[in-house]
């Protein structure tokens, strides 16, 4: 019908957890659907933006750490006109990372808090499902390609999974915790139940505001 919007869902984890993969299933299963749908993912590294933050993670060049936070949070900020844009025309939005990257990755480093963190994405478009994939540092560092990248150590993946825990005892958010060390088959069966659920229960609610209390 008309005037109804598509959902926002995100899917957060520790490197390796099986995000990416399981992203592009649900879009597929929800086009089969009959749903319109589309991914995307944080960072979004073609922009200008996503170019220095791609060539930090690759280590091809630093940043300063707070400098590089900022950065990950305006390669968000570039893409919220697309993205309401499409949630306005009914797409189903499955995001591959976002803002809760942003805090847990930063906040495991030293001297910076979760507040802090949280400050540059206040305000982005509210997810109205955060599927974490759960799996265990020392699990996802046996998958393939971990360890190339910036932030792939299993020490600091540690301390990320502590900052998600942190994230998720915010009850203004939809939280979903999915045990990503089960098959594909089984993680994808799991969120697909739940993404159609939401779909169904946002198609006809005001996109809400990120961290910000009266829209929560
Ligand atoms: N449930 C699973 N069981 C076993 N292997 C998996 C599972 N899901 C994904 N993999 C494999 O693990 C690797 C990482 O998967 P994927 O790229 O989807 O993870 P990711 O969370 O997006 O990683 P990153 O955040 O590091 O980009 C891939 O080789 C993928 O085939
Ligand atoms: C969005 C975002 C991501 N990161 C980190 C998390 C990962 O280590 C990489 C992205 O890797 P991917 O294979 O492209 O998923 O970047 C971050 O530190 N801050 C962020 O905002």
């Amino acid at each position: 019908m008309a005037g109804r919007r598509g959902a926002l869902i995100v899917l957060e984890g520790a490197d390796r957890a099986g995000k990416s993969t399981q992203a592009k299933r649900l879009v597929e299963a929800l086009k089969e659907r009959g749903y319109k749908a589309e991914g995307m993912r944080f960072p979004e590294r073609t922009t200008e933006i996503g170019k220095l933050v791609g060539s930090y993670l690759e280590k091809k060049s630093n940043l300063e750490d707070h400098t590089v936070h900022l950065l990950f949070s305006a390669n968000r900020w570039e893409q919220v006109p697309l993205m309401k844009e499409k949630l306005r025309s009914g797409v189903t939005l499955v995001v591959d990372r976002y803002a809760f990257s942003g805090v847990a990755f930063t906040s495991s480093k030293k001297d910076f808090s979760l507040h802090w963190c949280k400050q540059p994405d206040i305000g982005l478009p509210k997810p109205d499902l955060v599927l974490f994939l759960d799996i265990s540092p020392e699990a996802a560092a046996k998958r393939g390609d971990f360890g190339n990248e910036r932030y792939e150590t299993s020490d600091f993946q540690k301390k990320v999974q502590k900052r998600y825990a942190e994230l998720m005892e915010d009850r203004s958010l939809n939280w979903e915790m999915i045990d990503a060390a089960q098959s594909m088959e089984d993680v994808h069966s799991a969120i697909r139940q739940m993404s159609e659920d939401i779909i169904e229960q946002a198609k006809d609610q005001p996109i809400g505001k990120l961290w910000i209390e009266s829209d929560t």
